[in-house]
């Protein structure tokens, strides 16, 4: 008996919401670690000989990725909670991230991590495709990426809550070579100047960076003011792939403080004097009940082929680092997924730094960033095995955080 377009469309509706509910289980038992995957266009640099600009990996659907490459014997599909293909916008990555943002404000960490090999597209999608630009209002709202739009975000959704409830601070750091830089931080006569850091584990087991520098902000462009003065001290190095490769990992943390509605009706204040180094002030007020969250955002630096990318001396040096660090990380990944008693965190700094949001209780996004051609088939297929092995982490379920009792 053929159905009405009314009993059609009402049993497309039901089965919708059958498979949205399924995800949404799917995504608690596994703790919350989504990964998304961006497939960029192929670009002018793929064109080094015809043949090796082939597109062999596509975004055949919304959640899955295609790699299909008869001449090499590659025949695979890849699923993801989310994939992008090349046309897909900037807006339209971010409106899959936008939710994260709230989560923030309802108490939980937040961490968005962009991974894949050098020039996928990793820069482009954290920061734009004029990442120096992004906060002189030169760089278009529509091609910003996830930073820009999700400080802009954040100060929205904080702009409806009660005023003087919630402060944010920044701090910027890159990994370089296996070190902690922070990249706030000031020398005598007052520049910004890159400095060593150690990251330790404190008595709780989280892990913290010494003496790093925070940045009080009140809105996004000061946010965006703030990363782009210092982006120009982030290490870079022309390559054969990339004429602007990153060489290290840029972490920026958005520290977000909110009262207690009870502590806001009671005006409660105690003077606090904070562990960190503050720019502005060194001790400032801080309400006594204080709930304490934090955005992390990364962009990591790319991983690469020694013989692609044709470096040589310090240069090959900064590339071992890189690949090293990122195999440390796949080593993290790898230890949790298969629930070993001991996760070699401490292999590297990078994972040291970000022990907290890969296998603590923060929400971490993976955002892997694919190249299409056949030229970068093997680091593509790197790529999306370490976002594979990352949905296999069975993740503490992400933890809301209680408000802080902070005594004078
Ligand atoms: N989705 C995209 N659409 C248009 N252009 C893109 C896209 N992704 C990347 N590009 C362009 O490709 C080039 C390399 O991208 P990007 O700098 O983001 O790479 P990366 O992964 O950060 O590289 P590296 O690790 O070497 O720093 C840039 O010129 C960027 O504008």
């Amino acid at each position: 008996m053929e159905r009405s377009l009314e009993e059609e469309k009402e049993r497309c509706r039901a089965e919708r919401q059958r498979r949205k509910e399924l995800h949404n289980t799917l995504v608690e038992l596994r703790g919350n670690i989504r990964v998304h995957c961006r497939v960029r266009p192929v670009l002018p640099f793929d064109h080094v000989q015809p043949a090796s600009s082939e597109e062999v990996v596509s975004a055949i659907s919304d959640d899955t990725v295609m790699v299909n490459c008869i001449k090499m014997g590659h025949n695979k599909m890849f699923e993801f909670e989310r994939v992008h293909g090349p046309e897909d916008s900037q807006d339209a990555v971010f409106e899959e991230v936008r939710p994260l943002l709230t989560s923030l404000l309802d108490g939980y960490n937040v961490c968005i991590m962009a991974y894949g090999q050098t020039g996928s597209g990793k820069t482009h999608t954290m920061m734009g495709s004029h990442p120096l630009e992004a906060h002189l209002g030169t760089q278009q709202e529509t091609q910003q990426g996830i930073i820009p739009k999700a400080a802009a975000e954040l100060f929205r959704l904080i702009s409806k809550k009660p005023a003087e409830s919630h402060t944010v601070e920044v701090s910027v750091m890159e990994v370089y070579n296996n070190e902690v830089f922070d990249l706030l931080a000031r020398d005598e006569q007052g520049n910004a100047a890159g400095q060593r850091r150690d990251v330790i584990t404190t008595s709780s087991g989280t892990s913290q960076v010494t003496s790093l520098t925070y940045e009080p902000v009140c809105n996004a462009s000061e946010v965006m003011q703030i990363i782009s003065n210092v982006l120009k001290l982030r290490a870079h190095c022309p390559t054969l792939i990339h004429t602007d490769s990153s060489r290290s990992h840029l972490i920026i943390t958005l520290t977000i403080s909110s009262k207690s509605p009870n502590a806001l009706a009671l005006g409660e204040r105690h003077w606090h004097t904070h562990s960190q180094t503050h720019t502005r002030q060194h001790q400032r007020p801080l309400l006594s009940r204080t709930l304490v969250t934090k955005l992390q955002l990364v962009d990591l630096a790319g991983s690469e082929c020694v013989g692609m990318s044709g470096v040589s001396g310090a240069a090959l040096w900064e590339v071992s680092c890189i690949n090293r660090s990122l195999s440390a990380l796949s080593d993290v990944l790898g230890a949790l997924a298969e629930q070993r008693p001991h996760v070699p965190y401490r292999n590297s700094k990078l994972t040291h730094l970000l022990q907290d949001a890969i296998g603590g209780d923060a929400k971490l996004l993976v955002m892997l960033c694919v190249s299409p051609t056949q030229r970068f088939i093997t680091e593509s297929l790197q790529s999306l095995g370490l976002g594979t092995r990352a949905r296999q982490v069975q993740k503490e379920p992400p933890r809301r955080k209680n408000n802080t009792l902070k005594v004078k």
